[in-house]
């Protein structure tokens, strides 16, 4: 589905993504880990189009979107989720969903003059495509709560719908447990597996909770310092000495290596990998 080939972006003489090659095949969830600055958010930006790479090609469902502008690749169903916009806090949480579509017939004046009727029933489709979303989700109870009121758990999961008001076949999903109770943590992760073993959808995730990694991803692909450190299945990349490594940092200084030693998600690392030597 997404072929990324020697992709490289550079600022200034620094390279945040530098020679990265990646396949992602139809139906898979991808998860995107490593260490803070290893280039996945960079890497994101480079699949959506927000950024223009240095070098390299990025194709989607065999087409060369290298140097597609972002809406073309939202338009091809590769679509990334945002935190919902600011000046979209005041609107409720159908709403949200209701802005999403491209393309309205009701955002032409003339379609608006002389086809009113057809507006009318666009709009009450779109409406109708919005509420059955929101009860997917299970946000019916709070379809006409304002978004800025949502909890964390629930505006992740509005970011999740936004994608499903469009075609999305491709969908970027950046840290989506960050923020997240337990309890939508776990609805969050059940509608990912839906959407992907019932509608088809294809995800790439970046995530440091590797628990939710370990449940949702795979393959699971470890980046570090611009480059594809290793893919593989969870198990397999977790127990990676190179992963370890560029978690830990090579060569860390003493106060380094202190603070990596405390680092939450060396330390999750750290715990599964007793855990399985348990089993
Ligand atoms: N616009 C920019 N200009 C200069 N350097 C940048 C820019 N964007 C990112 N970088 C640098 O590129 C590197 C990779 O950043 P990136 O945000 O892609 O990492 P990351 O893997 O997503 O990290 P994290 O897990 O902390 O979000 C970092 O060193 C960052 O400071």
């Amino acid at each position: 589905m997404l072929e990324v080939d020697g992709l490289v972006k550079a600022f200034g003489g620094f390279r945040a993504v530098d020679g990265c090659t990646l396949r992602v095949g139809k139906g898979e969830i991808l998860g995107l880990i490593g260490p803070n600055g290893a280039g996945k958010t960079t890497l994101f930006n480079l699949v959506a189009g927000a950024l223009q790479p240095t070098l390299g090609t990025i194709r989607f469902l065999g087409e060369d979107i290298t140097t597609l502008p972002t809406d073309a690749r939202f338009h091809k169903g590769l679509v990334r989720t945002f935190q919902i916009p600011h000046e979209f806090h005041n609107l409720t949480a159908r709403e949200n969903l209701m802005m999403v579509p491209p393309r309205q017939p009701g955002e032409n004046l003339f379609a608006n003059w002389f086809a009113a009727g057809k507006v009318r029933a666009a709009e009450d489709a779109v409406r109708q495509k919005a509420d059955d979303t929101l009860a997917f989700l299970e946000l019916t109870h709070v379809a006409d709560e304002r978004a800025g009121n949502l909890s964390g758990g629930q505006k992740k999961l509005l970011e999740l719908g936004r994608t499903m008001m469009t075609e999305a076949k491709l969908v970027l999903l950046d840290e989506p447990a960050a923020g997240v109770n337990r309890t939508l943590l776990r609805k969050l992760e059940e509608k990912i597996l839906i959407l992907n073993r019932e509608r088809g959808y294809t995800f790439i995730l970046i995530e440091h909770d590797m628990e939710m990694i370990e449940k949702l991803c795979a393959p699971v692909v470890c980046m570090a310092e611009g480059k594809v450190l290793i893919q593989g299945d969870f198990h397999t990349v977790r127990s990676d000495s190179r992963v370890l490594e560029a978690y830990l940092g090579e060569t860390p200084t003493a106060v380094e290596r202190e603070a990596a030693e405390h680092d939450p998600r060396v330390e999750d690392l750290r715990e599964q990998e007793l855990h399985r030597e348990d089993l």
